[in-house]
């Protein structure tokens, strides 16, 4: 026996090197393609249609998540397969109104769509925060908490330090953006950081008066970036330790940055107590009751402040360039503005939801280019999807965009519209889009986006007309701007002219 052991285990130190790499290689190619066999023709989900290669590649919708052009991918294979795609062996895409309530919504006898394991890649993994927390026990008193710095009696409150950052966007044009086209993606991003850091924080970010990007503003996109890559090492590996290997080095450092000023900018906000309410207010004064550490805080506002800021900022973008583009739109617009506001200190928030039209821009902004464009994950309880049975356990979601520039929901979807939203008899399946989602998770600061968004709107187009410059038959908004999956967006040159005769306090007071 030991001779002939002894025979075998030479015969198998003979054998040339590469055999020992090639079957592993082999049984890997052998184990991807048998799977990729049984998800396609005996699976549970295999009736619903999708690119096979979906079925072969671990991760392949992860993987999109990282092209930045994902939305534009799920669209077509939207318009391809239908409104329901199967985008990996239990990752199912919706692109229906139906899908949007019957995955988000509340509807009794129904069991709840749980947020999937994509959310445990946002930070640290022992902390979960208000975005974060999949598990409901735990979300609904977090959000209880915070909801607080939401209510109808705080954004009354917070109308002042809103309107404050308004004027200075105006002052600021004035200085910029007359005389010579600026680029306006930066300066929405300074209005709503600053608006969000003083409100998180009780301190600007300051962006708006230096006229220059604060280096936490612009390590966030990165760190979004960085949660991105996290997942797509989850999902290849089913670990996220991969991501250090895989992630660019870059990417890694700015969000280990990104979370150690959110650390210090929370420790001072403890340390100057404030009577004034901001969104720490409340958090805080139940911090020593409910035990909430400098860790738990540092996320809870980091996390705010990502998602009250970069969303709003994208959507003044995408709506900059819309209307400037789309002349009809643009004079309606304005005549509406202009007609309705005997005088800048007249504008309000509450005025601005009496204008119709104004309200039908925003809706058609956010459904063209949607701030949060791609699916939020959630887990099938094992429930029906408009029509389709998932079991427990399948990935699913409404993909936002393609939910939006589907010609099944939309009529000329691509086209700037804002006349859908007011015309009685226009056919188009509204409910399709959901910008803000809905349901348990809705986004808490629809209210206060909703605020900025019209005010921003209209002090700017009731004391400047505004024009695409330079390259503006260049520049193609889809085409040139990536998802990351945060929108990372093509410059936007804009020139303002001041209209001539309107006087505006904030601009002639201080001349
Ligand atoms: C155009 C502006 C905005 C858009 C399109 C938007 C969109 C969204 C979406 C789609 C979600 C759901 C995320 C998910 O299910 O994973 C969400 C959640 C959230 N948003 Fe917004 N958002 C905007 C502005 C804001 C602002 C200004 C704030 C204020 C800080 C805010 C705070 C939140 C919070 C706290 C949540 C988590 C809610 C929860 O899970 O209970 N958002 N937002």
């Amino acid at each position: 026996m030991g001779v002939i052991g002894d025979l075998e285990f030479s015969r198998v130190q003979n054998l040339p090197t590469w055999v020992f790499f090639a079957i592993p290689i082999a049984f890997l190619i052998l184990r991807t393609l048998l799977t990729g066999i049984y998800n396609l023709y005996f699976h549970p989900l295999s009736h619903i249609p999708g690119p096979k290669r979906a079925l072969f590649i671990p991760g392949y919708y992860t993987i999109l998540l990282l092209s930045g052009r994902v939305h534009i991918t799920v669209a077509r294979l939207h318009n391809l397969y239908g409104p329901h795609l199967r985008l990996g062996p239990s990752t199912i895409s919706f692109s229906s109104p139906t899908s949007w309530k019957h995955i988000y919504g509340h509807i009794g006898g129904r069991k709840t769509f749980l947020k999937s394991p994509m959310y445990d890649q946002g930070g640290d993994p022992h902390v979960r925060d208000i975005v974060s927390e999949r598990d409901p026990a735990k979300h609904g008193p977090l959000r209880r908490l915070t909801s607080h710095a939401f209510s109808a009696k705080a954004l009354t409150e917070q109308e002042d330090v809103v309107q404050a950052y308004v004027d200075k966007l105006v002052c600021q044009i004035n200085v910029h953006a007359t005389k010579q086209p600026e680029e306006m993606v930066k300066w929405y991003n300074f209005a709503t950081f600053d608006v969000i850091g003083d409100l998180a924080f009780g301190q600007p970010f300051g962006s708006l008066d230096n006229g220059e990007p604060h280096f936490w503003v612009s390590m966030i996109l990165d760190s979004v970036t960085a949660a991105a890559w996290k997942m797509v090492a989850v999902k290849i590996a089913g670990t996220g330790r991969l991501s250090k290997y895989l992630m660019p080095r870059g990417l890694r450092e700015k969000r280990e940055r990104h979370y150690e000023y959110s650390r210090k900018t929370v420790e001072r906000r403890i340390n100057s107590p404030t009577t004034r309410k901001d969104f720490m207010s409340k958090i805080l004064s139940e911090k020593d009751a409910k035990g909430y550490d400098l860790t738990f805080l540092t996320h809870h506002s980091s996390v705010l402040i990502v998602a009250g800021s970069e969303t709003t900022a994208t959507f003044l973008s995408g709506v900059t360039y819309y209307l400037c583009r789309t002349p009809h739109a643009y004079a309606k617009l304005t005549q509406e503005l202009r007609s309705a506001f005997s005088s800048y200190e007249h504008i309000t928030g509450m005025e601005t939801e009496r204008c119709s039209y104004l309200k039908a821009v925003i809706d058609e902004g956010l459904r063209i280019y949607p701030p949060v464009s791609f699916g939020l994950p959630r887990t099938s309880p094992g429930e029906i999807v408009d029509g389709v049975f998932l079991p427990e356990g399948t990935e699913c979601f409404t993909s936002s965009w393609a939910a939006t520039h589907s010609e099944l929901n939309f009529h000329r979807p691509y086209d700037f519209l804002p006349e859908r939203w007011l015309d009685p008899d226009c056919t188009d399946q509204k409910e399709a889009s959901q910008p803000f989602s809905l349901g348990s998770r809705v986004c808490l600061g629809r209210n206060l986006a909703l605020m900025e968004m019209r005010l921003i709107l209209a002090k700017m187009l009731w004391v400047y007309d505004m024009e695409l410059v330079d390259d503006v038959d260049k520049l193609d908004w889809v085409r040139d701007g990536t998802a990351n999956p945060l929108w990372r967006k093509p410059p936007l040159m804009v020139r303002f002219t001041r209209r001539e005769g309107v006087r505006v306090g904030v601009l002639d007071d201080e001349a």
